[in-house]
């Protein structure tokens, strides 16, 4: 069942069953407090700035655990609220009555659209990155935040934040293939058998799995750790946002022209790897001390629990270097689930200064 109504309005109550639900569960929480690199960047943009929290009010838009409201209080905040829509606030409020924070930190059990704070705040912290940036699409309740308790001077964490796109081999791509023709070839199996042990011919149905398995195998973005060796082009800045200003609308249809040279000889161009990275640098009026940044970029040594989300083309193209790729890039929400996004890419390609004719290609975040 879609969270989304045909007239755009979300079912809270379905919301809260699909999108919500995990949040609630500790062992997901964990996941998110283990990724060292998110840790650190947060922690880091904290402790570095503390010009930002000492004294001041501060609002953090689902807590979860209750760690960014701890550590703002550590970092001499005056007042945190830490408000969270799940029942992981009890945990959060455990958690900062255990560090002796409770006279700084109010937790609140509520989704944050809902409720009320008793006055406005000089810091909004937030953790609300989701795959290539912007599924899940918690950054809505960020700016209803920002727009409703805010100070004019306030400042946001993150600040800024990017989408990234570059060209990519990847093995995944006959990975792929393979299992979407087994997985239609089984259907074959699945049908004679069908007819021959219960006397019911399911032929019928043969085009709309083929359809479904296609959606799943072949057009539904894929959750990898790219090593950057994989990155055959230069990386495309898809959008960028500030946070201090971006509108809902702003986000919800992501629109961009951009363009990627090939970087290697003779390589295979499986697809394209997206991701993020996020900026702590204050604001204009009252900017960090010491900038810090969080990457999802695809890396040697280290990962984040956001990896990279993979578009695979089907069948991979042969380049070479200097190859240009010129992309139409458009992404927004699933008309059912305003926390899934489609994609559309349009690429043409130019090839020792000859432009081969454009591909079309749809994809799915799940
Ligand atoms: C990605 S987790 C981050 C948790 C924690 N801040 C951290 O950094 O470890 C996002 C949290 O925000 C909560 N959340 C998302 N949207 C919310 C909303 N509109 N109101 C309140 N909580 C929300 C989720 O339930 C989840 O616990």
């Amino acid at each position: 069942m879609g969270s989304t109504a045909a007239n755009g309005v979300v079912d809270k109550g379905v919301d809260f069953a699909n999108y919500f639900c995990t949040y609630g569960f500790l062992y997901h929480q964990k996941e998110m407090l283990s990724d060292r690199i998110r840790m650190d960047a947060y922690y880091n943009a904290i402790f570095e700035n503390k010009h930002h929290f000492q004294g001041k009010t501060v609002l953090d838009v689902g807590t979860g655990s209750g760690i960014l409201a701890i550590w703002s209080a550590q970092a001499g905040a005056r007042k945190v609220y830490a408000v969270e829509a799940t029942k992981m606030a009890e945990h959060a409020l455990e958690l900062v009555k255990a560090n002796k924070l409770q006279n700084v930190v109010e937790v609140i059990e509520g989704s944050m659209e809902d409720i009320t704070l008793p006055e406005k705040v000089d810091v909004i912290i937030s953790e609300w990155m989701g795959y290539f940036l912007l599924r899940e699409s918690m950054l809505d309740s960020v700016i209803c935040a920002r727009d409703r308790w805010l100070n004019p001077n306030g400042v946001m964490y993150p600040s800024h934040a990017r989408m990234w796109m570059a060209p990519i081999r990847s093995g995944l791509v006959d990975q792929k293939l393979s299992d979407y023709q087994g997985a239609v070839q089984d259907w074959r199996s699945f049908v004679d058998e069908t007819k021959t042990f219960y006397g019911v011919d399911m032929s019928v149905l043969t085009n709309p799995f083929t359809e479904e398995q296609k959606k799943y195998y072949l057009q539904t973005s894929l959750w990898n750790n790219l090593h950057p060796d994989q990155i055959i082009g230069t990386s495309m800045v898809v959008k960028e946002i500030d946070c201090l200003t971006a509108t809902v609308d702003d986000i919800r249809n992501v629109q961009a022209s951009i363009s990627s040279s090939i970087t290697e000889e003779n390589a295979r161009f499986c697809g394209f790897g997206g991701w993020f990275d996020v900026h702590f640098r204050g604001s204009n009026k009252n900017p960090a001390e010491h900038e810090i940044e969080l990457t999802t970029a695809p890396s040697e040594d280290s990962g984040t629990h956001w990896g990279q989300q993979v578009f695979l083309l089907h069948p991979p193209l042969r380049v070479q270097r200097g190859d240009d790729l010129i992309l139409q890039f458009s992404m927004s929400r699933s008309k059912d689930n305003h926390r899934l996004m489609e994609v559309d890419l349009s690429c043409e390609m130019r090839q020792s200064g000859k432009l081969l004719p454009p591909f079309q290609k749809k994809f799915y975040i799940e």
